[in-house]
C-alpha cells in the first residue's frame, strides 16, 4: 500500500511582479504525521514557501507556476508572537473565539476546551480566573498562546515560521519541548522553517535545504548531515554552535 502524502509541491514558483523570481521550481511532499525542516540562509525563499503552503502570499508576491496539493488543513505559528496577538484583546478571550468559529461549539465549551489548551502548553492555571493581556505575558508565554491559537484549527499540518527566534535560548528549547511533544500526542504533520540547522536537525526526520529561492538538496536527516552534498550545507551545518543534548546524539556531526 502507498502513503498518500498530505502535501505535494510540484515546481512551485513564485514571483514580485517585476518578474524577479523569488521561489524558483520547488518540489517536496509531506507524510502524515512527519516533520520536515526547511533550511537556509537568510532571503531564501523558506517563509514564501510557508505561505504559499497557506495560501496566504503577501501583496507583491504570486504564484507564476507549479502547483500546491493538501490533503488536510493547514495553521502557522509567526515568528512574532506578539504581532500574532490582538493587544487589545485578553488570551483566553482571543482563544475561546478561536475554538468557537473553528471548531463550532457552544461559547461555554469553547472557553473549556481553550483552558484546557492553555494548560497543556503549560500557561499559568491564573488564567483560569484572571484573564490577562498579551501585554502582560512573557514572550514565551505569547509563543505559547500562538501555538493554542495554530492548535485550536485542529490542523493536519502545522507551519512553523522560526517560532523560537525571538526568544532567549532555554525558553527556546522549552517551546521547542512542548511542540515536540504535542505532535506526539495529536498526531499533526509540520514544516519547520528555521536558519539553525541544529533546532532543524533535533526537530524533523528530513530536511530540505533552501539557497536563493530554489532547493539544493533535500533528504532523510541524519544522512545529509552525514553526508552533505552540497558545500553551502556544510557551510550552514559549521555555523551552529552544537547541542550536546540533542536527543539522540545521532545529529550530532562534530
Ligand atoms: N512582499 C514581498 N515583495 C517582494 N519581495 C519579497 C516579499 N516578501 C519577501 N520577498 C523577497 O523574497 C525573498 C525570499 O523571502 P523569504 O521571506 O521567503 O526569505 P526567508 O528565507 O524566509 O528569510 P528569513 O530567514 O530572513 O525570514 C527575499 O529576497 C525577499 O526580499
Amino acid at each position: 500500500m502507498t502513503i498518500q502524502p498530505v502535501l505535494e509541491l510540484e515546481e512551485l514558483t513564485l514571483a514580485a511582479p517585476s518578474t524577479e523570481i523569488l521561489v524558483n521550481s520547488i518540489s517536496f511532499s509531506l507524510e502524515r504525521g512527519e516533520s520536515l525542516g526547511l533550511v537556509g540562509e537568510s532571503g531564501s525563499g523558506k517563509s514564501l514557501t510557508l505561505r504559499a503552503i497557506l495560501g496566504l502570499l503577501p501583496r507583491g508576491v504570486e504564484q507564476t507556476g507549479g502547483v500546491v496539493r493538501s490533503k488536510v488543513s493547514s495553521a502557522m505559528v509567526f515568528q512574532d508572537p506578539r504581532g500574532a496577538l490582538d493587544p487589545l484583546c485578553p488570551v483566553v478571550k482571543q482563544l475561546t473565539e478561536v475554538v468557537y468559529y473553528r471548531q463550532r461549539t457552544s461559547l461555554k465549551a469553547a472557553r473549556r476546551i481553550a483552558l484546557e489548551l492553555l494548560e497543556r502548553l503549560g500557561l499559568p492555571a491564573s488564567l483560569k480566573t484572571k484573564d490577562r493581556y498579551p501585554g502582560q505575558l512573557s514572550g514565551g508565554q505569547c509563543q505559547r498562546v500562538v501555538i493554542a491559537l495554530a492548535l485550536a484549527c485542529k490542523p493536519g499540518i502545522l507551519l512553523c515560521d522560526e517560532p523560537t527566534t525571538a526568544l532567549d535560548v532555554t525558553v527556546q528549547r522549552q517551546i521547542i519541548d512542548t511542540i515536540t511533544s504535542l505532535q506526539q500526542e495529536l498526531g499533526f504533520a509540520m514544516v519547520f522553517v528555521t536558519h539553525n540547522l541544529a533546532i532543524a536537525a533535533n526537530l524533523c526526520s528530513r530536511l530540505v535545504v533552501m539557497k536563493q529561492g530554489r532547493i539544493i538538496e533535500q533528504g532523510e536527516t541524519h544522512s545529509l548531515l552525514r553526508h552533505p552534498a552540497e558545500a553551502y550545507t556544510q557551510m550552514l551545518m559549521d555555523s551552529v554552535l552544537p547541542l550536546p543534548e540533542l536527543e539522540g546524539g545521532g545529529v550530532s556531526w562534530k
